[in-house]
């Protein structure tokens, strides 16, 4: 099987910054995968360079096996919606929806209109007149009824509300359950996407550190609750993510336990609860900086 993406050794420099630092991965076709790190950690950049809209400083890109920059056929197949999309001046959302199949040879106009009515989206108003979350939703009908076989969504929803987010997912979710491709999601709302990931990259500081699929991820980690002692005995020798200390207290983040560590916490009378994706991407991130700093 062909994967969707490939990145080796990817490298993106903006004068002094390096917005990307030899990145590689593997996307494979019909999964959606979640990109996810801090602010400036190199999201955007990294999907602009798959989606052939910025060269490289080094390293290599394949989409479906070609290479993508200045290459038509492959860029067909790629739908990338971004939260600053630019739109003509006088262009109204439902010019947009008109020119849409222009682009994408799967474009499901049902869809799209289910969609419309889904957001409440006033399609014969001028897009700049729109709000914000109004805006975001032109972006999220045109990712979803593209069906285009790699479709990047950066920040897709900012200014939708909970409602409107909801119903994203649930499209989202219905619709790639009976076409599936490959979707690509850059979000901050970590634990609100966490049951559509199937596969997590984190980037951080340009890096990639983690590039898992979420299940193995979720339990990668566990958080140990007990009196100081007890937890400070218990988490010698395993890597530590996180430690607070509350009065007499104690709490750690801490890497994958075996089963018999599990009953040992236990007998010890320690508590163990599972750790949110969320959770363990800021403690892993925040560890990537703290190593950063201290190197
Ligand atoms: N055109 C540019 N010129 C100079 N620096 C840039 C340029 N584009 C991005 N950068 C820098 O590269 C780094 C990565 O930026 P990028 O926009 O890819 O981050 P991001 O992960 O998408 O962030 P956010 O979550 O805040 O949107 C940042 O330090 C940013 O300031």
């Amino acid at each position: 099987m062909t994967a969707a993406v490939e990145v080796s050794g990817l490298t993106k420099r903006f004068g002094s910054t390096t917005a990307v630092n030899e990145a590689t991965f593997t996307v494979e076709e019909n999964t959606i995968h979640g990109l996810l790190g801090r602010n400036g950690a190199g999201k955007t950049t990294l999907m602009q360079l798959i989606t052939g809209q910025d060269f490289a400083t080094s390293g290599s890109i394949r989409i479906f096996g070609e290479h993508p920059v200045e290459n038509s056929g492959v860029l067909r197949r790629v739908c990338f919606i971004k939260e600053s999309q630019k739109y003509p001046d006088d262009f109204k959302p439902k010019h947009v929806f008109e020119s849409a199949p222009w682009f994408f040879e799967n474009w499901d106009a049902e869809l799209a209109a289910r969609l419309i009515e889904d957001f409440r989206l006033p399609v014969n108003r001028r897009i700049k007149k729109l709000s914000r979350g109004q805006t975001s939703a032109v972006g999220v009908i045109v990712g979803l009824a593209s069906r285009a076989p790699l479709t990047f969504f950066d920040e897709p929803y900012l200014g939708l509300d909970a409602v409107a987010r909801q119903i994203f997912y649930d499209r989202l979710l219905e619709d790639y359950a009976e076409h599936p491709r490959t979707i690509i999601l850059s979000t901050h709302l970590i634990d609100e996407v966490s049951s559509l990931l199937e596969h997590v990259i984190v980037i951080d500081d340009g890096r990639i550190i983690i590039d898992q699929d979420s299940d193995s991820l979720r339990g990668s980690a566990t958080t140990v609750v007990g009196t100081g002692t007890a937890v400070e005995s218990f988490i010698a020798g395993h890597e530590v993510l996180h430690l607070d200390r509350i009065g007499g207290l104690a709490s750690a983040t801490i890497g994958q336990l075996t089963p018999a560590e599990r009953a040992a916490a236990t007998t010890a009378g320690l508590e163990l609860t599972p750790v949110s994706l969320q959770q363990l991407i800021v403690r892993r991130t925040g560890l990537a900086t703290e190593l950063e700093k201290s190197a």
